[in-house]
This record gives C-alpha cells, structure tokens and sequence, in this order.
C-alpha cells in the first residue's frame, strides 16, 4: 500500500511518519517524477537529486508557520507534491496547469516566486528581517543549489546575511551540477570538503592539534594567525564562518536521519547558519544519473531508453554554435562567454573544439557581459550568448561597459520571443524594450534559420555593439524563403509588394506574416511582407515612402509593444501626417504565462486568424 496514494494528507502528515517510511515515501516519490515528467518534460534531474532533502525539511519544520524559499525553483517537484498538488502533474507547465516553479498563487506553501537564479537568499532575508521587526515567530529556509550560489545577487546576500546575522537557515544544495558540470572558484571550494578519507583524517588530527593549543592571550599574536590559517585551509566551510554564518556539515542530502539532525540543529541555533548538503542530481533513475545535464530539463521521453519522443530538428542555437565554430576557424580572436549554459546556447561543440577560446562565467550574466567588454578592449572578439529573459540581469552592463564605450562585442540573444512551458519568468519579450533606447546599440532579428548566419558572418567586422536576437526552436518546414545575405544598417528586406498595405514583421514573426499575407491575398486584400531585419536603426525611408503612398503599415513581433520593433517604426513616422495608419502588433503591456507557444499566441491576440482580422478591419477602417 503505497503512502504516497493512500489517505496521506501532506504535509502534517510527514512527521507521524517513522525512518522507514519516509525512505518508502521518497522512493515513491522518485517513481511518480520519473513517470509522470516522462509524460510531460520538465526538470527531473533537480527534483530527483532533491527527494531526501525535501522530505527531511518537511520531516523538521512546520510548513504551516515556517517558510522555504527554492532558488531558481526548478527543483520543487517534490516540495509540490508533499503540498497536495500530486494530482495536478498530468498538467505540468501546460496552458492553466501546474507551474513548474514556485508560484504564490498557486500554493499558500509557495512562498516566493522564482526561475531566475540567486534570488533566493535576499529573498529569504527580507522575509526573515519583516518577521523580526513585527516580532513574528517563524524559521525562513532558503534552499540554493552549488549552480545558484556562483549567481551574483547570492554572494551580495551572503555578505549582508553575516554581516547583520539574521537569523536564518540556508540550505545549500551541492550535486557539483549546474546544467553542466559546475564551473569556478566557489564550486573548487566546496569539492574540498567532499568525502575524501585522507583529507578527513587529517582535518580531525589539525582539528585536535589546534583545539590543544594554547589561546591567544598566553603566547604571541602570530601563533593565532597560523592557527586561523591552517583552519581556513583545512576546516570545512572556513569561508562561510569567516563571512559571518555558522556551517553546518557536509551532511549527506539522501540520508534522511542525519539531515534530520543536522537541520534541527540549525532549526534551533540563533543567527545565520549554512548547511551544506551533498546529493546526487538525476539520483534513482538510471540515465539521469549517468547523463544528469541531459535530464536536467526534458522533453516528453521514453522511461525505457531515455530517449526524447519527439525528433529533435535543427535549432537557432545549434546554428548559432556551428557557425561560430567556423568562423572561429579563420579567426583567431573570436572568443565566446556563456553564463552556466553553454548546452542550451548551443557552444558545446565550440567548448570541446576551442576550451580556450569559450569562457563559462557560471550564472554570472553581468560578469559575461563586462568580461567580453574587457576582453573587446584586448583586442578579441567577443560573442555573448545569453538567453533574451537572462539578459535582463545585466541591462546596466550593457548600456555602462559596452555601449558608452562603443565595444565591438556581439550579444547572442538566444530564446528570444516566446518559450513556452517555463512561463512568465522566461518568456523573452523584454529584450528589444530595455535594448532598443540604448545609444551606440544596433540590434537585429534573423528571419530564418539560414539568415542567422549571414548574420553572424555580418558581424564579425561590425565596429560597434551589435545585438542578434533569435528564439527558441527551429523553423517550420514549409517555410523556404532565402535568407538575406548582405546587410546594411537601416535597411529592411522587401518580400512582397502590396496594394493596400504592408505586414513589417521582425525576426521569426517574418514567417507568420508570409502566412498572414497569403490569408489576406485569398480574401482580396493585397498586402506586401517586409522584413524588418533590423530593428534598431530601422528603415526610415521605406517606412516614409509606404506612408506617403497612402499605405498602411502593420508591425508584428514577439516582444512587448512598448520600446519594441512596432514602437522603433511609429518613432520612425512621428510627425509624419499619415503617421496613424500603422497597427503595432506584438504583446502589450503583459507577462505571458506559461503554455505551447502556438497557444499563447492564441491567447494574447497573436494567432493567426486573429491577426488576419485585426488587418482586415484595420484596412478597411478609412484614412483620417
Ligand atoms: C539568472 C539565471 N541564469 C541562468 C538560469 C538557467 N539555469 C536554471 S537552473 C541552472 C543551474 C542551477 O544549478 P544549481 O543551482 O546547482 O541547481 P541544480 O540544477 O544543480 O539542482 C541554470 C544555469 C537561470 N534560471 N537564471
Ligand atoms: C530553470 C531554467 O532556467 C532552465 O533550466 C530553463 O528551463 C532552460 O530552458 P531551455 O529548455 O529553453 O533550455
Ligand atoms: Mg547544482
């Protein structure tokens, strides 16, 4: 009789639970993971490694009082499922369905939204610091994983939390993971502590020797030093003590009576505390275990031979990273910085093929950023790749140390546009709002996949800072325009002409406004189709002349209305008097949740018979 299916009533219920059966519990919950995501994709490998440690905090704490924060979020499948939303996994990131991160409206258990990374800890403290001044009574946990710890906002909130000693319990999560193998300083510190026999041994004969030594008072001041040297080198979590926070551990994560005690240990100790739990990311299922960056975010896919159901095709990003390959071939100065991503951006193949020409920063977005400025300062050519919704991270980055300095540095904006299951939090329809009022910036929008790479080929003797932005995903096969193979700033591609008007659509959106086009051709409206493969500088001079022939203009993109491409063509025609015959079509002023992307266009108005109607309606309405 399984505990999970029958009569249980998380997550009081947990702690009438014995040993054995909260182990029963977790195997339980590792089968349903397997199953159901394997039905609907999502982010096994977090969850798996996470199963043990959940449980353990459900186990110690009173989650009707006290609060857990999931950094980045990815990893609360378990947290979901011991809160009562089992039954709703069959829904997992679908249209209306369960959320693959934390979200407050879903859950009273949720208690702060994320799926940016390194949020958690600032989070947590602000919770932890209003509870404090209302003399509240309550434990806040924040739950980081080693990926999310190198985030920037992480270590600003380390520095604060020890500094003021709030009380507060962070929990870090340490499978040496983030998508990929886990990368830098941070990462190296914590492998030290990692069950090696030898290095324990010796630590425990430091450990004696120095706890036998005479204090500071009696013998001179540098015996102390070398003391808190030899400490700092050999006892675990120096780093965190000496920043203000007392360590607890390395506990291992999947033994639930040993984190039983440890967290309540922190549970009951005064001021800021980590504890350093050790897991196994992809734990309990074969092939995530072996293959843990595969498995951390998943398509639908065969429990049998953990193969994907659907056939992969070919994706802006794998464009992207082949053709940087070759043209970093030629050109000894191309250098790629990724930030923790280098699988999802497509630079695997650059990785193996140049290591030391490709910088993974970590989730560290402004440091990729200024990293390739400096490096543009030396004389390389830097490309960035960075997913559109994880650039917002380092808007400042970009206008302070690229642009102002007009560096040659080329931003790869993957997963522009829509993405669909992860929601809000990822969609990337801000990019072109916060890039196009940048000066000294120039931004582009392939059509296709093939005008991806004369785009890259254009930039690498472009002078200044030049933004590609491209979504997530390949193109349709039915769609065969050819690309546009040289380019001048300001200048858009003419695919049709029209009578009564003209569609400018940008970047991907080009491939529904073909459709759009042929729809309005089959009821009588004659309607031309331009590319608008920049949107910043944008072509001025056609806009004009369109307008001055009385035609009137729609814009499409998959990017918020306000400050993007729709915004950049009625800038373009202020003050011109035919200036009110142009229709901005894109998403205004709306986060859009999470959901297939065909749907969601459905739902914001984007569709295609919705477009096709607004056109109609727009070009019959008369000239004023
Ligand atoms: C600002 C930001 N950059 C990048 C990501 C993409 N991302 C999601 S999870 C993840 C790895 C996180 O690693 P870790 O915190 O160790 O968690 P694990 O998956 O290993 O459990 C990354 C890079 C993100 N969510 N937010
Ligand atoms: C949680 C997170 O931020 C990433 O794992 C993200 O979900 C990856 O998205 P892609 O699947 O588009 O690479
Ligand atoms: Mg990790």
């Amino acid at each position: 009789m399984g505990i999970l299916k029958d009569g249980f009533k998380a997550p009081e219920d947990i702690k009438a639970l014995s040993l054995e059966e909260l182990y029963m519990l977790s195997e339980e919950i590792r089968s349903f993971l397997v199953e159901s995501v394997s039905k609907t994709g999502g982010h096994l490998a977090p969850n798996l490694g996470v199963v043990e440690l959940t449980v353990s905090l459900f186990n110690v704490f009173d989650l009707e009082k006290d609060k857990i924060i999931y950094d980045v979020g990815h990893q609360s499948y378990v947290h979901k499922i011991l809160t009562g939303r089992k039954d709703a996994f069959g829904t997992l990131r679908q249209f209306e369905g369960l959320s693959g991160f934390p979200k407050r409206e879903e859950s009273r258990y949720d208690i702060f939204d994320t799926g940016h990374s390194s949020t958690s800890i600032s989070a947590a403290l602000g919770i932890a610091r209003a509870r404090d001044l209302k003399e509240e009574d309550f434990q806040v946990i924040a739950v980081i994983g080693d990926g999310a710890l190198t985030g920037g906002m992480a270590m600003e909130a380390l520095n604060d939390v020890g500094d003021k000693k709030t009380d507060l319990i962070i929990v870090l999560n340490d499978n040496q993971m983030s998508i990929s193998r886990n990368v830098g300083g941070i990462s190296t510190y914590l492998s030290q502590f990692r069950g090696d026999p030898g290095y324990e041994r010796a630590k425990k004969e430091v450990q004696e020797l120095l706890d036998r030594m005479p204090l500071g008072k009696s013998i001179n001041k540098s015996v102390d030093k070398v003391k808190d040297g030899i400490k700092s080198m050999l006892l675990p979590g120096m780093l965190f003590e000496n920043m203000g926070l007392t360590y607890l551990g390395p506990v291992d994560g999947h033994n639930i009576k040993e984190m039983s005690k440890v967290l309540k240990v922190a549970r009951d100790m005064k001021g800021p505390k980590l504890v350093h739990v050790i897991t196994k990311k992809g734990k309990g299922y074969v092939r995530s275990e072996q293959h843990p960056e595969m498995f951390h975010g998943v398509p639908p896919f065969n429990t049998d031979n953990g193969k994907a159901k659907a056939q992969g095709k070919t994706t802006y990003s794998k464009v992207f990273g082949t053709t940087l390959m070759e043209m970093a071939k030629n050109n000894r100065d191309i250098v790629a910085v990724v930030a923790a991503m280098p699988d999802g951006t497509g630079l695997t193949g650059f990785k193996e093929l140049y290591p030391k020409r490709l910088f993974d920063v970590g989730i560290a977005e402004q440091h990729a950023v200024t990293l390739a400025a400096g490096l543009a300062v030396g004389g390389m050519k830097p490309y960035v790749a960075l997913y559109s919704t994880f650039l917002q991270r380092a808007f400042d980055q970009v206008v302070h140390d690229l642009c102002i300095q007009k560096l040659p540095v080329t931003l790869c904006i993957d997963r522009a546009g829509l993405v669909g299951d992860d929601g809000e939090t990822h969609q990337g329809i801000l990019d072109l709002s916060f890039l196009t009022p940048i000066p000294n910036l120039t931004v582009m929008a392939p059509k296709s996949l093939d005008e991806l790479k004369y785009m890259l080929y254009y930039s690498e003797t472009f002078p200044g800072p030049l933004a590609i932005r491209y979504p997530r995903g390949g193109d349709p096969e039915d769609f065969d325009l050819p690309p546009l193979k040289t380019f001048t700033p300001g200048k858009f591609e003419v695919l049709a002409e029209g009578k009564d008007g003209y569609l400018y659509a940008t970047g991907k959106m080009v491939q529904k406004g073909l459709k759009i086009i042929q729809r309005l051709q089959a009821e009588g409206l004659s309607f031309g189709l331009v590319n608008g493969c920049f949107i910043k500088p944008v072509d001025e001079a056609l806009i004009l002349q369109h307008l001055e022939a009385g035609k009137c203009i729609v814009t499409l993109e998959d990017n918020l209305l306000h400050g993007g491409f729709g915004s950049m063509v009625l800038e373009a025609a202020a003050g011109h008097k035919k200036a009110g015959r142009i229709l901005p079509l894109g998403f205004r002023d709306t986060f859009v949740v999470q959901g297939s992307v065909e749907k969601l266009y459905e739902k914001y108005g984007l569709g295609l018979e919705t477009i096709t109607a607004r056109i109609r309606k727009f070009a019959g309405e008369k000239n004023e």
